[in-house]
């Protein structure tokens, strides 16, 4: 085995499963410390420079302290594509890349308006908008998610219109009408925060978390009624939402007088995705 995988195996080995061990391992060989994939498959020694070595000191140091290894990076991938990510924005997640693919699949349409509420790092936005669709606006309450996501539109060339709103407060919503309002809110209710691994209860932010016990649909509703007003007359609406409230979501969406609500489930087999028109 080579040395450095076998060093890097031996610090971790405690805090990892071994598949995640495995894929650590390959992450800071070969796009954190340039190291070939084929030398390490093949066990080739292969010794690290000084700087190099204190690189990958500090990497492990950040690891064992349950630093995901995307901010370590200051990268995520989400649909093939490099999210620039740090702490004060929420690392893109899969689900929510299966949300952007049922978008896709079904808005065959390009010229669509589309507003995503509560952008992050701007994953559904930017993808969006890369995918084709022309007009993308998003919304988010957090300076430092906005300043990344803007980032990420720059880097990844993208196009979407970006603009400081808290969904609860903003009355200057504006005339603007949008064919679909995508949101991932926070959804995680304090009562789950036990459930919750380290690496996102220390370092992700509870911004973008974290609902209320008492509420948990509190964003859901604020979109829904927004969407009364700024979806156009066939718009249509795309949640991700908390696996444990499918139904109840659905039944606000209903009462709220919105048509044919839809619960798709994520590829675990859990309620993820809740989608209805107005
Ligand atoms: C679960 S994160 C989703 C981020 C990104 N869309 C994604 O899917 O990775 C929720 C986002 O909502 C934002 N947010 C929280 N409260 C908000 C509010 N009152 N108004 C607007 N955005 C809010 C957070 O800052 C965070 O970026």
């Amino acid at each position: 085995m080579n040395r450095v995988s076998a060093y890097i195996r031996q610090s971790l080995q405690d805090l990892y499963p071994p598949q995640e061990l495995k894929s650590l391992v390959m992450m800071i060989c070969c796009d954190m410390l340039g190291m070939d994939a084929l030398d390490i498959y093949l066990g080739k020694d292969i010794n690290l420079s000084e700087s190099k070595q204190h690189e990958l000191e500090n990497i492990l140091l950040r690891l064992r302290k349950n630093e995901p290894i995307q901010y370590i990076r200051g990268v995520a991938s989400f649909l093939g594509r490099p999210f620039q990510v740090a702490p004060g924005v929420l690392i893109p997640r899969p689900e929510t890349a299966e949300l952007v693919e049922l978008i896709i699949s079904e808005n065959k349409n390009r010229f669509i308006r589309i507003l995503d509420v509560g952008t992050g790092s701007g994953c559904i936005a930017v993808s969006l908008s890369l995918e084709g669709y022309k007009d993308v606006v998003a919304w988010d309450i957090s300076d430092d998610a906005l300043a990344i996501a803007r980032t990420n539109n720059e880097v990844l060339g993208a196009n979407v219109l970006f603009e400081k709103k808290d969904v609860f407060a903003d009355q200057s919503i504006g005339s603007a009408k949008f064919d679909i309002i995508v949101s991932n809110p926070p959804y995680v209710t304090e009562a789950e925060r036990e459930e919750m691994e380290l690496n996102v209860l220390d370092w992700e932010p509870e911004l973008a978390l974290f609902v209320s016990d008492n509420d948990p649909l509190c964003f859901y509703r604020c979109i829904a009624i927004l969407g009364r007003e700024l979806l156009t007359g066939e718009g249509q609406l795309y949640f991700e939402i908390n696996r444990a409230y499918g139904v109840e979501t659905v039944s606000m969406l209903t009462d709220l007088g919105y048509r044919n609500p839809r619960i798709i489930k994520d590829i675990s087999g859990n309620d993820r995705i809740v989608t209805a028109y107005k």
